[in-house]
C-alpha cells in the first residue's frame, strides 16, 4: 500500500453483510471479525442494525453503520429521510444511502441533490456516503452524479451496493477520483474480491473499502500472508 500499512488495513475496510439472502450467522460472522480485527465500520440492512448495534456499540472499536434506500435508491426522499432518521437514533455513526438512479437517469438533476441534501441534514455532521451504482452508469452519468453529491454535502463517493452482478474497477476509482476535489472521499464497493484489487484501487486514490464478510476475512487473510 502507498502510505498505509498493510497492518493498517482494517483502518479502512468497512465489513458488510448487507444482502437480504445474509443469515444471523454471517452477522455473528460480522461481529466476530469485526473484534478479531477492529475493522472500521460493520453494517447490515436496517432492520438488522439495531441487532449489530447491541453487539458493537460500546464493545468494540468497529463502528456500526447504517444503510439508506438500499438497494435500489429510488425511494421517496421522505422515506429515506425517515429511514436515515430512524438509524441514527439507533445509534449509527456513519450512513451509506444509494442515490436516487433512475431520476439521475431521466436528468432530474434538482431531484438527486436534494434527495442527497435532505439526508445530509439530517444526519448532522455523521457522514454520509452517497452510493453511485456506478455500473450502472455511463461515464457522463457518472461524472453528474458525482458532481451533484459533492455539492450536496457528502462526505464519500461510494460506488455501489453489492447487490450489482458487475463488479466496480479501477477505472471507476480513477474517473470519480478526476472528477471529484480533495476533500470528498471515495469508497469502492462491489466485488471486491482480493488484496491485490484493492491496493489498485487504494492507489488510484480509493480512502476506504465496502466487503462482505467472507470476502473481507479473504483479503485478511492475504495480507496476514504477506506480512509473514
Ligand atoms: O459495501 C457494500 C457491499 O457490502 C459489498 O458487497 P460485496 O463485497 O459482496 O460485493
Amino acid at each position: 500500500m502507498n502510505d498505509l500499512g498493510l497492518e493498517m488495513l482494517p483502518e479502512v475496510i468497512d465489513i458488510s453483510c448487507v444482502k437480504s439472502n445474509h443469515t444471523l450467522e454471517d452477522l455473528n460472522q460480522m461481529i466476530a471479525a469485526a473484534n478479531k480485527y477492529k475493522f472500521i465500520c460493520a453494517f447490515a440492512l436496517p432492520s438488522m442494525t439495531p441487532y449489530l448495534i447491541e453487539k458493537l456499540k460500546g464493545k468494540s472499536r468497529t463502528r456500526v453503520g447504517g444503510t439508506v434506500g438500499f438497494p435500489s435508491g429510488c425511494d421517496t426522499t421522505e422515506s429515506k429521510v425517515f429511514q436515515a432518521r430512524q438509524l441514527l437514533e439507533m445509534g449509527c455513526e456513519e450512513l451509506d444511502m444509494v442515490i436516487n438512479i433512475t431520476q439521475l437517469k431521466i436528468h432530474n438533476d434538482e431531484f438527486v441533490y436534494q434527495d442527497i441534501k435532505a439526508v445530509v441534514d439530517t444526519a448532522q455532521g455523521i457522514p454520509v456516503k452517497t452510493i453511485l451504482e456506478v455500473t450502472l452508469l455511463t461515464e457522463d452519468e457518472l461524472i453528474t452524479a458525482c458532481q451533484i453529491a459533492e455539492r450536496a454535502g457528502a462526505a464519500f463517493i461510494k460506488t455501489g451496493t453489492g447487490w450489482c452482478s458487475e463488479p466496480t474497477e479501477v477505472q471507476h476509482i480513477k474517473l470519480i477520483k478526476s472528477v471529484i476535489g480533495p476533500r470528498t472521499k471515495i469508497k469502492a464497493a462491489g466485488g471486491i474480491r482480493n488484496l491485490s484489487g484493492l491496493l489498485e484501487m487504494q492507489k488510484a486514490g480509493c480512502d476506504r473499502f465496502g466487503i462482505s464478510v467472507n470476502s473481507a476475512l479473504h483479503i485478511m487473510e492475504e495480507a496476514e500472508k504477506a506480512m509473514r
